[in-house]
């Protein structure tokens, strides 16, 4: 048996094909205990998210997280779970979809689309087999997340490094690192916010809270704080707003390390004891709303502020499947793939310049023997 998995269909003379993966980090498979351990354990397991020596970490890990973690998230997953499942699946898929559309309107050859998620279902491993039985040569990975995390971005490139590495007939191939600065990002959040403000009434302050990572990663040279900034920055400019109109904090922090800071429910709580009565929040980091949205920011987080003394709390959705947001990621695709979905087309109009010329001569030979 060989190590490697072949090329069952091949046959010479097939076009070409380009495939886009989409990735997102993962979700657990049901809002339960043990569905969680198996997230939680493949997820915590990944020495890009926790950096600790293994063998400090693994006994933490296994003796004091996996045991007691699992039940406290899947109380959390339960208040957010819908009938159609995991939000942030969800909503990938819709995702997918819409992006589906728009590029088979771009683009004239094939371009095939798969999902996959960091951690569980559907696996890397699963996405890229279908990508492979489709005769896709060449593969451009895009990693759902706007600004560069080695914890999310470089692990969704680790993790489809070693599928591929199993293939006899890799693919050529392409990797988006981030799109923190991209216009059409930056405008896609922009006009999310004015028509949210159009519809409810504008709050004092608008906080644009991003997901944490421990502060040692930014001393060690991981640029996703820089990324943040630069995102901040661009949206307030866009927006208009002077610096005492918006915050820039960060959630979701794992662990007694220090993270980045200020940290969001410490930053609602003295807002709201400093009198700040009404707040509006945006989560620029996340392309689909999920757990840390819609738990820790839609219900933990407006609980700090409402019990330290705030009044309103407006939390403005993910861009989800926002046109502009939709727009923005395939004109990211249509960058990324150029010279590769051209060449597929102009491949076929050889292919089929081809044939023509062939019938004509064709044509032409029965002419001449009658
Ligand atoms: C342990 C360290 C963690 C790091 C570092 C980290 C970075 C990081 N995560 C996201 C995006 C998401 N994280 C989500 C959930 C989640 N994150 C951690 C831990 C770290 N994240 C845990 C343990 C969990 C699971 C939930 C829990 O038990 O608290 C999610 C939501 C998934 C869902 O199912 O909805 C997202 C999305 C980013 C962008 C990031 C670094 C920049
Ligand atoms: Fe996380
Ligand atoms: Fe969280």
């Amino acid at each position: 048996m060989s190590r490697f998995i072949n090329e069952q269909d091949y046959f010479h003379g097939k076009a070409d094909c380009t495939g886009v993966l989409l990735v997102n980090l993962g979700t657990p498979d049901a809002p339960d205990a043990s569905s969680l351990r198996r997230y939680l354990h493949e997820f915590l397991s990944d020495p890009r998210v926790v950096e600790i020596p293994r063998w400090l970490w693994y006994p933490i890990l296994n003796l004091a997280i996996l045991p007691k973690r699992p039940a406290v998230s899947a109380q959390k997953y339960q208040q957010i779970w819908t009938e159609q499942g995991s939000p942030l699946l969800t909503i990938s898929r819709q995702q997918q979809a819409a992006i589906q559309k728009e590029l088979e309107r771009r683009f004239q050859g094939p371009v095939k689309l798969e999902l996959a998620m960091r951690y569980g279902n559907p696996s890397i491993r699963d996405s890229l087999l279908k990508l492979k039985a489709e005769g896709v040569r060449r593969l451009l990975i895009l990693p759902l997340y706007p600004q560069y995390c080695a914890a999310t971005t470089a692990t969704t490139f680790d993790a489809t490094f070693n599928e591929l590495k199993r293939w006899r007939w890799m693919p050529e191939l392409r990797t988006i690192s981030h799109y923190h600065d991209h216009p059409g990002y930056i405008e896609a959040l922009t006009q999310s916010l004015f028509e949210y403000w159009n519809q409810n009434p504008r709050g004092e302050l608008l906080i644009m809270s991003f997901h944490g990572i421990p502060k040692r990663n930014l001393n060690l040279g991981d640029p996703y704080y820089c990324e943040c900034q630069k995102t901040a920055r661009l949206l307030a400019e866009n927006l208009n707003l002077r610096s005492n109109e918006y915050r820039v904090t960060f959630q979701s922090r794992f662990g007694k390390a220090e993270w980045l800071q200020p940290y969001t429910d410490k930053t609602l709580a003295s807002l709201a004891k400093e009198g700040i009565k009404s707040v509006d929040l945006i989560c620029p980091g996340f392309a689909a709303d999920c757990l840390e949205t819609l738990e820790e920011i839609q219900v933990e987080n407006r609980a700090i502020f409402l019990k330290a003394g705030g009044q309103a709390y407006q939390y403005v959705p993910a861009l989800n499947t926002n046109y502009r947001h939709i727009q923005m990621l395939c004109d990211l695709i249509q960058q990324h793939t150029q010279g590769w979905a051209e060449t597929s087309s102009d491949w076929n109009g050889q292919m089929l310049q081809k044939q023509a010329e062939l019938t004509q001569k064709r044509a032409q030979d029965q002419g001449a023997k009658q």
